[in-house]
């Protein structure tokens, strides 16, 4: 075993097995203007392994969205270390791809146009990008949109466009903040399957913020919840129930009840 190795931690088989994702003693202060103080997260730890779907589960201000926003790069911890690949977060790349509630497409740009800005803005040649752009809009089963404006489509194809975007770069990491909140229920549970489709096909290690219970124990490996004020780790579950996962199988509601106890909710839905 080489001492790079060895750093890295345990090897399977010569494969290291060391998290991508490490969050080690995270906390965040926000000051306003006036010089108030609120503590969004207080020493937050947290590893994800390669390929793991971890739900951020919790009720409204508990720092969900501060803690994506650390990872993503667009906020800086006030203390402690992120780190993807082994690489300390410094600032947004394109090896973690975002994709938020409110979709956030570029309205002048048509659907394909939005997946191919990150190849783009990466120097990747016109030909490729369409191409990226052709394939990974029939992945999340628009092949037909390439040439539509966001204000052409429904929500629920936003989303698969916003999601097509955030793939184009290949990241290491999907970040998702809450990202079927604003859809009907059919659309939600279509897109819920569509992404654990896309989570096996590619092997994406995604970290998917939710306040929805039920939509935490359908997707997630794991989940990991946390308390408000300040925010701060209050569980981390192992969902260890076959896909697909209905409400109705057994064990589903055991957990439910177990993750509606730890956020401190009667029920959120
Ligand atoms: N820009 C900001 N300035 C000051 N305080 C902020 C700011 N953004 C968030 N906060 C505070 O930090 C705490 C955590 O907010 P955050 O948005 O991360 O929580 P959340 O769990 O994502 O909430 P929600 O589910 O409602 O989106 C809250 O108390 C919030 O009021």
């Amino acid at each position: 075993m080489t001492a790079a190795a060895i750093l890295e931690g345990p090897v399977t088989a010569g494969v290291s097995i060391r998290p991508l994702l490490e969050i080690d003693g995270v906390s965040h202060v926000y000051r306003s203007a006036l010089g108030t103080e609120t503590t969004a997260l207080d020493g937050v730890s947290l590893s994800v392994a390669r390929g793991e779907f971890v739900c951020l589960l919790g009720p409204s201000g508990c720092g969900k969205t501060t803690l994506l926003n650390m990872i993503a790069g667009f906020v800086t911890p006030s203390s402690g270390r992120i780190t993807v690949d082994g690489e300390t977060v410094r600032g947004p790349s394109p090896s973690r791809g975002v994709v938020f509630q409110d979709y956030s497409l570029f309205p002048w740009l048509t659907a394909g146009q939005n997946v191919a800005f990150g190849p783009r803005m990466a120097g990747q040649g016109p030909a490729a990008r369409r191409q990226t752009a052709r394939e990974l809009l029939a992945l999340v089963g628009l092949p037909d949109a390439a040439d539509r404006y966001p204000a052409e489509l429904s929500g629920g194809m936003k989303q698969r466009v916003a999601i097509a975007r955030a793939l184009a770069t290949d990241p290491a990491v999907l970040l998702m903040d809450e990202p079927f909140a604003a859809l009907d229920a059919m659309t939600r549970a279509a897109l819920q399957r569509q992404l654990l489709a896309i989570h096996e096909a590619r092997s994406k290690t995604v970290l998917f913020v939710t306040h929805n219970i039920a939509e935490a124990i359908t997707l997630g490996d794991r989940v990991v919840v946390l308390s408000p004020h300040p925010g701060r780790v209050a569980a981390d579950v192992t969902v260890d129930l076959p896909r697909p996962r209905r409400r109705t199988a057994p064990g589903f509601n055991a957990l439910y009840a177990h993750l509606a106890d730890a956020i401190g909710a009667e029920t959120t839905e």
